[in-house]
């Protein structure tokens, strides 16, 4: 039966990027999603907007929810410091499994938690199955409407603490308009937008950084 496209994009990095090396793992990656089939990876543009916030946070805990293929996981995690873990949430087994090959061809399998699940079921027991008090950075790039109550569910948790920061993939394309709302409105948030393009195109999308007040 025909492949799959992360399984081409996984045969793309297999291919042209040397293994231990996260920066080829990424070229690969957006060379053959600019050239030969678009995939929803952050892609880099937005990736370069990425790579400031997590540098700025430095953070030694982070959360990605919605992996896809890895590729923003092996953005983030080849910038943390030594002792420094993600955890990365993916609802779909196929694509995990994808995933976990492309973080484990850039090197970076000790930094990075890949959990197969659904955020809603997740947040709940991410406390006490990992360990985790709060995280410093969360990247949400998974369902769009999942945005806003996943954030919510966060807070209830306590996973956030005062300066903790969001960063939410796709809030103008697909789109995130409640999750805007909430952020923006909010006098719990200290909310950003960073202006980009949807990854490959010239479709106007961006990134939005909200810091937890608290
Ligand atoms: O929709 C998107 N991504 C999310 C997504 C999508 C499909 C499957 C999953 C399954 N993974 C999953 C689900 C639920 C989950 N709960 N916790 C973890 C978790 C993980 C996730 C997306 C779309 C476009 C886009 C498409 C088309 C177009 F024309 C323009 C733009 C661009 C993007 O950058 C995007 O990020
Ligand atoms: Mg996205």
């Amino acid at each position: 039966t025909r492949s799959t496209r992360p399984q081409r994009l996984l045969g793309a990095v297999q291919k042209n990027a040397t293994r231990g090396d996260p920066g080829s793992v990424i070229q690969a990656i957006d060379h053959y999603c600019r050239n030969k089939e678009w995939a929803m990876n952050v892609g880099d543009e937005k990736g370069c907007i990425l790579d400031s916030v997590v540098s700025e946070v430095n953070p030694a805990t982070v959360l990605e929810l919605g992996t896809y293929c890895g590729y923003s996981t092996v953005r983030i995690a080849r910038l943390l410091p030594p002792h420094a873990k993600l955890i990365t949430l993916e609802f779909n087994p196929a694509v995990a499994a994808i995933a976990r090959q492309v973080i484990a061809w850039a090197g970076l399998e000790d930094k990075v938690q890949l959990v197969e699940g659904a955020s809603g079921d997740f947040i709940p027991r991410i406390k006490e199955q990992f360990g985790v008090k709060t995280f410093d950075l969360v990247f949400l790039d998974h369902w769009k409407e999942y945005y806003l109550p996943d954030t919510k569910l966060m807070e209830e948790c306590g996973l956030l603490r005062k300066g903790s920061v969001l960063l939410a993939d796709n809030v103008v394309c697909p789109g995130a308009p409640d999750y805007l709302e909430y952020v923006r409105s909010s006098p719990r948030y200290e909310s950003r937008y960073f202006k980009s393009h949807l990854e490959y195109t010239k479709v106007e999308d961006g990134l939005e950084k909200s810091v937890f007040l608290g």
